[in-house]
Formats: C-alpha cells, structure tokens, sequence
C-alpha cells in the first residue's frame, strides 16, 4: 500500500513585480492517502493541479512537507520520481519521441540496458494496453484518445506505484473516457487525479474539494460531489 503525506505542505509564489506580493495558491494542506482510487475536484484555478504536482516534486512546498513511502519529495525527488508517474492534461507534452513504440522505449531505458530487452518490454507494455497496432504511427497521427492512452502507457511502463492523472479524459469522447475508466479500473496502482468529471471523480474511494487552495471537503465521494456542487452553484 502507497502512503501520500502532506504535513503543512505550502506553495506560496513570488510577487509578479506590480502591486501583487507573495501568494499562497495552496495550503496548508495535511493529509495521508492511503486509498486505491483518490479524486480531486475544485473550480478552475482552485489549486487541483497544484495539489497534484507536489507529489512527485514538479512543484516543491515552500513551507511543510511531502513524502510519499516516507520519501520526502524535495530531499528524495529523483526515488520518488521512479515511484510516481505523473500524467498531464495534454498527452503531447508527455510523448516526446516521433512514435509510441521509441518513446515506451524511452521510458524503460533505466529499467533495461540492452536494446533488444527494451524493446521485448515495450512490445510487452504496448500488448498490455492494447496499442500494439499504434505503435508506429506518429504520435501526432493519433486520435487524441489514443494519444492519451499512448501517454498513459509511456509513464505506466515501469511499473510506478502511484499514477498521478491531471485531468486524464478533458481531450476524451464519451467512448474513450469509459475505455480510460475501465483501465484505471484494472490498474494494480494507487491512483490520485484531478478531474471536472464528476462520475470519474465518484469512482474513487475518497474525494478531495479544494477551493481558493484550500481541501474544503475530505470524504465519501458522492458526499464530496454534492459538497462541491453546492459550492459552486453558490451565487
Ligand atoms: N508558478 C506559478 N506562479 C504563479 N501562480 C501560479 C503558479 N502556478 C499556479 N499558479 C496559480 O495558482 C492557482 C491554482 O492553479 P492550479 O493550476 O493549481 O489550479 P487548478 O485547480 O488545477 O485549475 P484548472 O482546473 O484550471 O486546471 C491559479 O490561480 C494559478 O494561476
């Protein structure tokens, strides 16, 4: 079982050189995650994503800390970056190689030295997720649903315990959204990702609600989604 903890952890930025001084965006926040399937819905701008890159060190607390299997994310980035797998919104920022297949195989270079092993496990990796017959068409010739799942495969490919999904179905059609949901289903991992989705969202076994940086609600999911509806039909 993955273990996330936040222990006051706060992102404060810098002035922007007008009137505006320091900023905290987030926190204090303390938590401990423990849960398979974690959600996070807030209004745009609230924090979610935020919240989301403290856990694998993109985004360093100004104040507190966060670790994740005990391992502090600022002290212990480069371990915790080999246990958590970050996704983003947009899948064309993570697939950086011209094809699936050469960026799979970028992924796993750590993992295997020798070329031929590499690419047996990136056929391995591809076959798991259904994407075999993709794997060498450009990765701008993809749909975006089969962007996002290629993407998706890429960060999966050595076996993080913890996938971080930022929005993971706003570029999705209702077909590859259930497609996206039925993976995340069949995932061994612990799961955390932020979503406007709010049936995704209440399929997690826990729910946070952040508002102006803050966890506003912490608990049931189908609770966290009445929560956070009301708050923003708030007038
Ligand atoms: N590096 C930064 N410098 C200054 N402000 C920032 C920085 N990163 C985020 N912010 C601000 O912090 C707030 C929270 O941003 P964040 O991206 O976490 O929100 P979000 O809930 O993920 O929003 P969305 O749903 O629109 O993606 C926003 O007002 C954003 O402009």
């Amino acid at each position: 079982m993955t273990e996330v903890r936040l222990d006051a952890a706060t992102v404060t930025v810098p002035g922007d050189g007008t009137d505006r001084g320091p900023r905290t965006i987030l926190g204090p926040v303390d938590l401990v995650l423990t849960e398979r399937r974690v959600s996070v819905v807030g209004a745009n701008g609230s924090g979610k994503s935020t919240l989301l890159r403290l856990l694998n060190g993109l985004v360093s607390p100004t104040a507190g800390a966060v670790t994740v299997d005990g391992l502090d994310t600022v002290r212990e980035g480069s371990r915790v970056r080999r246990r958590v797998a970050f996704a983003f919104t947009d899948p064309i920022s993570q697939l950086v190689m011209p094809t699936g297949r050469e960026d799979v195989e970028l992924s796993l270079r750590r993992l295997h030295r020798s070329r031929s092993d590499r690419r047996a496990a990136a056929e391995g990796v591809l076959g798991r997720f259904g994407l075999s017959h993709l794997a060498d068409q450009s990765v701008y010739d993809l749909s975006g649903g089969e962007r996002q799942l290629m993407a998706l495969a890429v960060v999966l490919a050595t076996d993080p315990v913890l996938l971080v999904l930022d929005e993971p179905t706003t570029l999705l059609d209702r077909r590859n959204t259930l497609r996206l949901r039925a993976m995340l289903d069949a995932l061994p991992q612990t799961v955390v990702l932020a979503t406007h989705d709010l049936d995704l969202a209440a399929a997690s076994d826990r729910t946070l609600v952040v508002d102006e940086g803050r966890i506003v609600f912490d608990g049931r999911p189908r609770a966290a989604v009445e929560h956070y509806l009301a708050l923003v039909d708030e007038p």
